[in-house]
């Protein structure tokens, strides 16, 4: 069976940045280690007064097809996944078509297009419907692009709004791909959740704490259900576990999870029983609540065993790296995890051709999806193009006071009794410059 995968992705990060332990706790009267030790995060990505969902997934697409000498006609298919639509009807992957048939020659006439939504996990889910065309023969030999695009703000004064961000990917997925080939078999976590949800309004309601037990379910369910469809996971089989990562310290609880989860019944448990004892089994206990206890009292030990700590340090935290920089991409959260993974592999010259890679999506609402990806050949030219340490370092850094304008700016609702500036000059790259006769949204590219 010919392999599909990825074969080239591109990142646009919004412009702007706000430094969470320096200029955000102390306008919340916080400690700023909740933020890089609780959370995990130091700095979140925004768009810049001219930049949106369109403009920077327009833009991350430009980059890939650049890169990977592509015309319109080249591409059978653009898909984009995003929780921040402004459109109920036209799909985003319409206005991002347009913006760059202004740039090409020719266009995107013959391509079939699309949104996909479920929360965080609709990027994988789009790169699924691709895999699957492209599978059933029906892309004439033509490669997909996807695009995770999000502008992921909550209202201001919400638990949330340490956590938002800005940014797209976008992700070439064909025939033979150079960066990682996507395996067939996958597993499911899935049930009807109120969450975190956006019922006809931008900003998302959301029941933080639930959210991440939620998150922990269905994580462990699609666990379960991709042992089922595979031989028995060992973690050593895999190089990195990038997960969804709304914020770094949601993925330390679903790895612990995850390791204690795996290691059960194995010399792996064994070899830990001396130390911290064996884990707690729900037929040894009076009651549920004493054996949840337990396995809280075990979890609190295993996470400072060195044997737990050498796997999350090799395979986890590296997948870790932009999110801290960034923030919560949404739909995009996922493959920067996988592209950290992928970056600290070639600044350890690793050498992992056919290696794994074991990726867990997550979206809310709520449903976890897992599965695993070989490393091919190509991704160590495809990851060393990749441009992003210098887009986070040319980001514009905002005062309390320049934050709180650019949330105003990106709120629909806002009736904003103030002009605001642009912080950033627009460079090669695809601009919100608008609205049109039928309130849609107009863009332009400034060279
Ligand atoms: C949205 C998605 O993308 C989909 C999902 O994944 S859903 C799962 C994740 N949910 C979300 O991201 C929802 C949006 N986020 C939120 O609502 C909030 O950020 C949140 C509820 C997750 C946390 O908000 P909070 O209540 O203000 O933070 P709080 O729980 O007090 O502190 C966060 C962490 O920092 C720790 N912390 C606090 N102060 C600290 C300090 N001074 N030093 C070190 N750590 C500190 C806390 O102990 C906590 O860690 P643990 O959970 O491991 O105990």
């Amino acid at each position: 069976m010919t392999a599909v995968g990825i074969d080239g992705i591109e990142i646009w990060t919004g412009k702007l940045k706000l430094d969470l332990p320096g200029t955000f706790a102390p306008e919340q009267g916080d400690d700023p280690e909740k933020y890089t030790k609780g959370l995990g995060l130091t700095n979140s990505s925004f768009p810049d007064v001219y930049e949106d969902i369109v403009t920077m997934g327009a833009n991350a697409a430009k980059g890939l097809m650049d890169r990977k000498g592509l015309e319109p006609e080249d591409v059978g298919r653009i898909d984009v996944a995003t929780e921040s639509a402004f459109d109920h009807s036209k799909p985003v992957s319409t206005y991002i078509a347009g913006c760059l048939e202004q740039v090409y020659d020719g266009d995107f006439t013959h391509a079939n297009k699309g949104e996909r939504k479920f929360a965080c996990l609709a990027g994988t889910q789009a790169i699924d419907d691709a895999y699957n065309w492209i599978r059933a023969g029906r892309n004439r030999d033509r490669p997909a692009i996807v695009i995770t695009t999000d502008t992921a703000l909550y209202a201001r004064g919400d638990p949330g709004e340490a956590t938002q961000g800005a940014g797209a990917v976008a992700m070439l997925i064909d025939e033979d791909p150079s960066i990682v080939e996507l395996s067939t078999d996958q597993g499911y976590g899935s049930k009807d959740e109120t969450d975190f949800l956006k019922p006809n309004q931008q900003f998302p309601s959301v029941d933080g704490k639930r959210s991440v037990q939620v998150y922990l379910s269905r994580m462990r369910e699609a666990l379960e259900d991709y042992e089922s469809v595979t031989d028995d996971i060992a973690l050593e089989d895999f190089a990195y576990a990038p997960f969804h990562t709304p914020f770094p310290g949601m993925v330390r609880k679903a790895a612990l999870l995850a390791y204690r989860h795996v290691i059960r019944d194995t010399e792996h448990e064994d070899a830990l029983a001396d130390e911290i004892g064996r884990q707690p089994r729900e037929a040894e206990y009076e009651d549920r609540e004493a054996y949840e206890e337990a396995i809280r009292e075990y979890m609190d030990e295993l996470k400072t065993t060195e044997q737990y700590r050498s796997w999350y340090d090799t395979a986890v935290e590296p997948t870790l790296e932009l999110s801290r920089e960034v923030g919560n991409w949404y739909t995009s959260s996922v493959h920067i995890a996988r592209v950290s993974a992928l970056r600290d592999a070639l600044t350890r010259d690793r050498e992992f051709v056919g290696d794994t890679l074991l990726v867990a999506s997550y979206g809310s609402g709520a449903q976890a999806e897992i599965h695993a990806e070989t490393i091919r050949e190509g991704w160590r030219a495809e990851i060393e193009t990749l441009d992003i340490d210098a887009q986070l370092d040319a980001r514009y850094d905002l005062t309390w006071d320049e934050y709180e304008d650019v949330h105003d700016v990106h709120e629909y609702d806002m009736d904003l009794d103030r002009e605001v500036e642009e912080f950033t000059q627009p460079d090669g790259e695809f601009v919100f410059t608008g609205w049109g006769r039928m309130n849609e949204r107009k863009y332009e590219y400034v060279e």
